[in-house]
Order: C-alpha cells, then structure tokens, then sequence
C-alpha cells in the first residue's frame, strides 16, 4: 500500500533522510526505530506532505499514486492520518470540537463521535475539558481519536508512548493492536524499543538517516543485542 523508495529529504543544505525505503502493507504494523534525530521525524512529515522538510528526490506512492507534491489535506482525503509529535492539540478547544473539527458530531459513517468514545471512555468522561487541561495520556488518546476521525486506511504515529506513563504504554499498544485487527496500517516512529516490538509486525531501524537494519520484530525480540548496540539501549 505504501512504498517509499529512496527518499532523500531535508532543511535547506542539510539532507536529514538519505535514501530510505520502506514498504507498508495493508493491515501491518511497521515501526521505525531509532535514537534521537536520525530522521524519524522527518521521514513522517515527508510522507505526511507536511513542510518543512522539502523532499529533494525518492518516491512516495500510496495505492500506485505518487504522494509527492500533494499538500497535507490532500494526502488526508487518501486517508492517511497523522498522530504527530508532541501532539499538536489545541489548548482551548475541547476534547468535542477537536474531534469533530472534520467531522461533524452527527456523523454516521465510519468513525463517529460515539465510537472514538467506546474505544477511549476517558475521553468521554472529559468531553468538554479543553486541550491545556488534559493529563499526557488523555493528550495521547485525543491525538489518536483524532487521527481516526479522518477515517484513515493508514496511521502515520510520530512517538506515541513519549512522555507517557508505563501504564499508557501499554494502553496505547492495546489500542494499537485492536486497529490492526480492524484491518488499518500503521507506521509507528518510535525510541521506545520495548513498545515498538510488543505492537510491530515489521520494524527498520534508522540510523541518520539510512536504514541500518530491517527484520520481523518476532525475530528481533529473539536477538535484542542487534538493536541494542544500534540503538544505544544499555
Ligand atoms: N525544522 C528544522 N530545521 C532544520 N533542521 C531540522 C528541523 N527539524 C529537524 N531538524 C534536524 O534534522 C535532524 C533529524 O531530526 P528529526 O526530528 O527528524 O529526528 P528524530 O529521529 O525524529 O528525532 P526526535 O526523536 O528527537 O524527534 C536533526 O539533526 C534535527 O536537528
């Protein structure tokens, strides 16, 4: 579904993602790992069509289309989603009107209001708490609801355990787990070793830049050390 071929993509002089390819098929679970500034970041915002950075050269094809050049809202109404770093909510909107800022609140079709409330109940309890009041984990949840309000056939996840508790870790990795079964893609940036490999089904490594390393995360977790010494975990 998605096939990234050697991207180049950077910031003014400065190449930050040099030749990565990647592939992401439909229903997979595929996370990039890799420490701080390697290009995680980067590569999301690239595919996301968001700028900065510029893409200098690769491609970028979702369902045989090119992605390259198209904005932000254009690649969204391909139904790919974004849960961004650091989360990007709005401080005195409520939980409500962010969800329903593309979506009204009466909608029937896919998801809807009532449905990102079924998977997330603490979001229903703070309905009309606004963004600035929310804890991490509730800020996490929000992204990840509003993400799925588009629809998305693919979820772009920029670090989603950052910052959060263990215990919403692991509920974010549930989460995960439970969209995969209902057939979406993920592509999952993440430090966090341990949370990449217990959701992925396939996971790169990325070191400034490049792919290092590439494998199935069941046979990854059998040999740790690789990603170790990669990803300087002590
Ligand atoms: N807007 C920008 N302008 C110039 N350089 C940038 C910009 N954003 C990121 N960079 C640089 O690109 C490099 C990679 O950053 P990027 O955010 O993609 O890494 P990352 O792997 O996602 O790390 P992190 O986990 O810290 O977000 C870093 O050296 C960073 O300083």
């Amino acid at each position: 579904m998605l096939e990234v071929r050697d991207l180049h993509s950077g910031y003014g002089e400065a190449l930050v993602v040099r030749g990565v390819s990647l592939d992401v098929a439909q229903g997979e679970i595929v996370a990039v790992l890799g420490r701080n500034g390697m290009g995680k970041t980067t590569l999301i915002r690239s595919i996301m069509g968001l700028t900065p950075p510029q893409v200098r050269s690769g491609s970028i094809t979702w369902r045989d289309e090119s992605l390259l050049g198209l904005r932000p809202h254009d690649i969204a109404g391909r139904r790919i989603a974004i849960v961004p770093q650091g989360r990007r909510l709005f401080p005195s909107l409520t939980v409500t009107e962010h969800l329903t800022m593309l979506k009204g609140a009466r909608a029937k079709d896919g998801w809807t209001l009532e449905r990102v409330f079924g998977l997330f109940p603490r979001l229903a309890e703070r309905r009309h708490h606004r963004g600035g009041q929310l804890s991490g984990g509730e800020r996490g949840m929000l992204a990840v609801g509003r993400a799925l309000m588009i629809d998305p056939e693919l979820i772009l996840m920029d670090e989603p355990s950052e910052g959060l508790a263990p215990v919403m870790v692991q509920h974010l990795e549930g989460i995960v787990r439970d969209l995969k079964r209902e057939g979406l893609s993920i592509l999952l940036v993440e430090q966090n070793l341990y949370s990449a490999l217990a959701v992925a089904d396939r996971v790169y490594v990325l070191e400034t830049g490049q792919v290092v390393h590439q494998a199935d995360a069941a046979a990854l977790a059998q040999q740790t050390d690789v990603l170790f010494v990669r990803l300087g975990v002590s």
